[in-house]
């Protein structure tokens, strides 16, 4: 409130002392007294009022300007609205605008009353302003995502002055409600906007591939996708990842579709994760956690759930603190606060103790996996272990190629525990029965979170030790080309180098013949199968066979 008079800043501070009935939008008086106010600063003005009646906050300047800061909000979730008014002066005789209208809908207000002025009025002996108001419009926001609010047309002071709020609310949150339980048919999964930024480095196919495995990620992960947005920029913004009116449309966006949760296709700074739900005012996560839920929900064998917590614990601590603080206050309301500084110490150390035996335990996983392996090592059996892409099909490969029943689902990550078979193949010519043993494995992602591969690292050692490897690759998916780089990239940074690799390219039975004709042609050496309808099996077993004996030979 810089720039004003003492005067006139009394004049706004005596307004908190201010207390309507509970029942009535706003009185003639307080309007008034708001309006004359207002013509006095020559600025617009906003006064903001809970349900009893009270002032709570008072800002000079549009809605926009004086918004309440999202984790100052109460929030009660989509079924509701925040218990709070706005009633600001409008210099313009014209109905909200735009702005003021998305400001209330990002902190769902109660309602916005948008007073205009006449430029007029006088103080009445005996106390009262009056004569400063011109005309009154009253605003709300409606549960239908095409309308989002309405504004009446405009109308006298007085007649506003006699309208039941408290009719007028309950009646409105009664809809919001039962539109929310409309969309709850299934209440415990996140409702989610997935957030894309696109620089600079990446073509816009690489851009839309990545967006739409993110969206899968958060279903795979048991999220609703409501709609997915982005923006381009050189390089994200060191804050924020986003500008500010790409995030306050987010905000809005997650206010309309009564989202929980923002989910980004990249890795955020736990200061960018802040930030941004310090301004969104709904939850954030970046493309690793999301990963890593995956994973937390599908691991099934204690050495899984092991390495998935670690994982996860690893990922958490950077991200200590503050993040208690503004979560608890996201989804607390106001005065939730979080855990203090010396809490927030004692739990890293308990986390960093967890995580030391966490990781003492993954030692003893690996120790174990050594034996197990020397063990088949020792029996001159050749190992070969299946990888690719995740959601490739490996696993129904390896279930097509031995007869088994390993978990197979279109999902990503189906597989999270390394499974071995047997595969014994009868050479047509010698008649000589050879035998193989396969690993079927973790599916790799572009862009592998780091403390994922360092958790695993028990797991994709199932995958160096092996004598060849088996890349499963799914020549249907668009982005194949690009699956293959990453899968490449992420082998490469093995500690140990793979042996021979085998390139098979499935799910031939729906592949176009332009991408079959550039698969054969840029790897002439690869098998071509389809896991599902079992094509090219003979094949592949015969090329296993020759690539086990030549990664023996070397
Ligand atoms: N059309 C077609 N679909 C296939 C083929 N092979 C596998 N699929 C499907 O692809 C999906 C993924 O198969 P999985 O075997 O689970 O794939 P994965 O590589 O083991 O995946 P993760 O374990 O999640 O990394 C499943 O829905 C399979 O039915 C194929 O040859 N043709
Ligand atoms: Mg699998």
């Amino acid at each position: 409130m810089r720039g004003l008079k003492p005067n006139q800043l009394k004049q706004l501070q005596r307004l908190y002392h201010q207390r309507l009935p509970g029942d009535r939008v706003t009185t003639p008086e307080f309007a008034q007294r708001l309006a004359a106010i207002s013509t006095d600063l020559g600025q617009p003005l906003c006064v903001y009022l809970n349900r009893r009646g009270q002032v709570i906050r008072v800002g000079v300047g549009t809605p926009q300007q004086t918004r309440i800061p999202p984790v100052e909000l109460p929030r009660y979730g989509a079924e509701r609205l925040c218990g709070i008014r706005c009633i600001a002066t409008r210099l313009k005789h014209e109905p909200p605008s735009t702005s003021d209208l998305t400001a209330m809908a990002m902190q769902r207000l109660d309602s916005l009353v948008a007073v205009t002025l006449s430029g007029d009025g006088f103080e009445r002996r005996g106390g009262g302003a009056t004569g400063y108001v011109d005309e009154v419009y009253l605003a709300h926001l409606v549960p239908h995502p095409e309308a989002r609010w309405t504004v009446s047309d405009p109308m006298s002071l007085d007649t506003l002055a006699q309208q039941d709020f408290v009719s007028l609310t309950d009646a409105l949150e009664e809809e919001f409600r039962r539109v929310f339980v409309a969309q709850q048919v299934d209440a415990d999964h996140d409702r989610v906007i997935v957030v894309g930024l696109m620089t600079g480095n990446v073509s816009k196919t690489q851009f839309r591939y990545g967006l739409m495995e993110v969206r899968r990620l958060v279903e795979t992960a048991g999220g609703e996708v409501l709609a997915t947005l982005h923006q381009r920029r050189d390089r994200p913004h060191p804050q924020t990842v986003l500008g500010a009116g790409k995030i306050q449309e987010i905000a809005l966006e997650a206010q309309t579709l009564g989202a929980t949760l923002v989910v980004f296709d990249r890795d955020l700074s736990p200061a960018q994760v802040r930030n941004l739900e310090a301004q969104m005012g709904v939850r954030v996560v970046d493309r690793t956690e999301v990963i890593l839920d995956i994973f937390a929900q599908r691991a099934r064998t204690g050495a899984g759930k092991l390495q998935v917590e670690l994982a996860q614990l690893e990922y958490q601590l950077p991200r200590l603190t503050g993040r208690g603080q503004a979560m608890s206050r996201l989804g607390g309301g106001i005065g939730t606060r979080g855990p203090g500084e010396t809490k927030l110490e004692t739990e890293r150390r308990a986390i960093q103790r967890r995580i030391s035996r966490l990781q003492r335990e993954v030692n003893q996983l690996q120790a174990h996996r050594d034996r197990l392996r020397q063990r088949r090592q020792q029996s001159d059996i050749p190992s070969i272990a299946v990888v690719g892409y995740t959601n490739a099909g490996k696993s129904t490969l390896l279930n097509a190629l031995t007869n088994s029943e390993i978990y197979a689902a279109d999902q990503l990550f189906a597989t999270l525990d390394p499974t071995t078979r047997r595969l014994s193949v009868l050479d047509s010519d010698t008649q000589e029965q050879t035998q193989l043993v396969l690993t079927d494995t973790v599916g790799f992602i572009r862009d592998l979170p780091e403390s994922l591969v360092d958790a695993f690292r028990a797991t994709l050692e199932e995958v160096t030790e092996a004598d060849a490897l088996l890349h499963v690759v799914d020549l249907s998916h668009p982005a194949w080309q690009s699956q293959i780089r990453s899968v490449m990239r992420i082998l490469g940074e093995m500690p140990v180098t793979p042996g021979p690799i085998l390139l098979a390219f499935n799910k031939l039975d729906r592949v176009d013949s332009e991408a079959l004709a550039i698969a054969k042609e840029e790897f002439p050496n690869a098998v071509f199968v389809s896991a599902q309808d079992r094509i090219g099996l003979e094949t592949l077993r015969k090329q296993l066979i020759e690539l086990a004996s030549y990664a023996l030979c070397q």
